[in-house]
C-alpha cells in the first residue's frame, strides 16, 4: 500500500530520492561522457570548469581561495570536507595587513565536489559552514558522490572539462562534447591581477616589487613578515621602466595557461639580461621565469595538486640542501619542460619525485645572478611548511645585493637571518 503510493523515481534521482527533492540535486557530467548524480549545497547555480583534484586532507578555505584554481571544479579526495566550517575572512588590521585572512577575498574555484559534505562543523574560528560559504559566494557544490571513482577518471584520462549541473539543469541533457568551456582558452590571469599598482608594509628596509599573476595572499604575508616593502604591480606591467628602484623582484601564482603570459616572460628576459639583483618566482612566476630562459612550458596530464607533493633538491641554495626531500604544497597543471642541456646559465633546482618532473630552475652560481624558481609552494596555505625559509633566503639576497650597492653608506645596517622572525620549518600535516 504505502509503497504503492510512491511515485517512479527517473534513474538518474535513485539512491537519493529518500533526502533530497529535484530543486536540490546535482550532476557532474564530463566532456568524456561520464557523469555522477548527488547532492546540491551552495548557489543553486549551474555551472562549467575544468574537473580537478586535489589530495589534500586539510585547508579547503585556503584552496578554494587560491586564484590559481580560477575556472576549476575542484574534487577533493579526502571524504570528509566542511567538518571545520570557515572562518571569518578578515585580517586583523595593522601596517602590514594583507586585507585578509584566507588566501583572497572570494572563492575562487568555479564548484567544489565532495564525497560527503559536513553539515555540521566545530571549530573555535568557525562562522558558518562551508555550504552557507559557497551559497554567499554564488558557488555551487556537489556531495554524495563517488570521488574516488571521479578521481580514477580524471587519472587515468587527464583534467577534463566538466559541467556541474544544479537545480532544473539536472532533468536536461549531457552537454555537446563542443558547448564545454574550456578555461585555458582565456587569458585567467588579467581577470584578476591587480588593475592598479599598491604598496604593502611601506616602511620595510627592502624594496621588493611583486609581479601579480593571480597572488595567494600567504605570499605577501610571507614576504611582509620578513620586512621587505612590497609594491605589488600588474602582471603585464614592464618591471623595466622602474627597476632601479626595487631590490630585487619576485612573480606570483596564477590560474590558466602560461603561455597566455609571454608578453611577461619577454619582459623579464630583457630584465634577466640588464638587471643583476635577486629574483624570485613561485609557480606560476617560475614558469615565466622559466620561458624567459629559453624554457618550453607543457600542459600535464592531470597536473600536481595537494599539499603532500615530495621533491628531491638537486642543488643547495640557502636554507635549501641538495640531496634533500621536501614535503610540498602544489596547485598546477602546467611544468617546465626539463631540456638536457639546460639553458646556459641555468640549472635543474628540484625535481618531482613522484613523476620526476621539474620542480625548481635557479640561476648557476657562474651567471653572477641570483634568480630561483619554484613550481610548488614555499607559503603553504595550506600544506607544509619545509620551504617557507625560502622566503628569507629571498629577502636575505635582497638586502645582502641592496648593502654591497651601499657599501659607502654607514646608515645602512646589515640584519641577519637570526633577526627575522619566520618561523622554524615544521612538517605539518600533509
Ligand atoms: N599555482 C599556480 O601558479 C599554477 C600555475 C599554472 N596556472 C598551472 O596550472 O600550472
Amino acid at each position: 500500500m504505502f509503497f504503492r503510493s510512491i511515485p517512479r523515481i527517473p534513474a538518474l534521482f535513485r539512491g537519493f530520492a529518500t533526502h533530497t527533492s529535484p530543486s536540490n540535486l546535482a550532476v557532474l557530467h564530463l566532456r568524456s561522457g561520464e557523469q555522477f548524480s548527488g547532492k546540491a549545497f551552495g548557489a543553486s547555480r549551474s555551472i562549467w570548469g575544468e574537473t580537478v583534484f586535489s589530495t589534500s586532507i586539510t585547508s579547503y578555505t585556503e584552496s578554494m581561495t587560491d586564484p590559481s584554481y580560477r575556472g576549476q571544479i575542484l574534487v577533493f579526495t579526502t571524504p570528509l570536507i566542511g567538518n571545520y566550517g570557515v572562518p571569518l575572512n578578515r585580517a586583523p588590521t595593522d601596517a602590514r595587513d594583507v586585507g585578509v585572512l584566507l588566501e583572497s577575498k572570494k572563492i575562487q574555484c568555479s564548484g567544489i565536489v565532495v564525497a560527503d559534505l559536513a553539515e555540521k562543523y566545530s571549530h573555535h574560528s568557525a562562522v558558518e559552514s562551508l555550504s552557507s560559504w559557497c551559497l554567499r559566494h554564488d558557488i555551487p557544490g556537489i556531495t554524495g558522490v563517488d570521488t574516488r571513482a571521479i578521481t580514477t577518471i580524471l587519472r587515468n584520462q587527464g583534467t577534463t572539462l566538466g559541467r556541474l549541473a544544479v537545480g532544473p539543469d539536472v532533468v536536461s541533457r549531457a552537454p555537446a562534447e563542443n558547448e564545454y568551456w574550456d578555461p585555458s582558452t582565456e587569458n585567467l590571469v588579467d581577470q584578476i591581477s591587480t588593475k592598479i599598482p599598491y604598496v604593502l608594509n611601506p616602511n620595510g628596509d627592502v624594496k621588493i616589487a611583486v609581479l601579480d599573476f593571480g597572488v595567494k595572499a600567504n605570499i605577501l604575508r610571507s614576504l611582509v613578515r620578513r620586512d621587505a616593502a612590497i609594491t605589488v604591480l600588474p602582471w603585464n606591467f614592464d618591471f623595466n621602466a622602474v627597476r632601479n628602484e626595487f631590490d630585487g623582484l619576485f612573480l606570483t601564482n596564477g590560474p590558466g595557461d602560461p603561455k597566455m603570459c609571454l608578453e611577461a616572460a619577454l619582459n623579464l628576459r630583457r630584465t634577466l639580461t640588464q638587471w643583476d639583483r635577486p629574483v624570485f618566482g613561485i609557480c606560476m612566476g617560475h614558469q615565466i621565469i622559466g620561458m624567459a630562459a629559453g624554457l618550453d612550458a607543457y600542459r600535464m596530464t592531470f597536473g600536481n595538486r595537494g599539499h603532500n607533493q615530495p621533491v628531491l633538491a638537486l642543488a643547495s641554495s640557502g636554507s635549501i640542501k641538495a640531496g634533500r626531500v621536501y614535503v610540498t604544497s602544489q596547485n598546477h597543471q602546467y611544468a617546465l619542460t626539463l631540456s638536457d642541456p639546460f639553458p646556459a646559465g641555468w640549472e635543474p633546482f628540484f625535481i618531482n619525485c613522484n613523476d620526476s618532473s621539474v620542480e625548481g630552475i635557479k640561476s648557476t652560481e657562474e651567471s653572477g645572478k641570483k634568480v630561483w624558481g619554484v613550481q610548488f609552494h614555499p607559503e603553504s596555505a595550506g600544506g607544509p611548511l619545509d620551504t617557507i625559509e625560502m622566503f628569507t633566503d629571498f629577502v636575505v639576497e635582497c638586502r645582502m645585493d641592496m648593502l654591497r650597492r651601499s657599501n659607502d653608506d654607514p646608515e645602512l645596517v646589515p640584519i641577519g637571518m637570526e633577526t627575522l622572525s619566520s618561523p622554524r620549518p615544521i612538517a605539518v600535516a600533509a
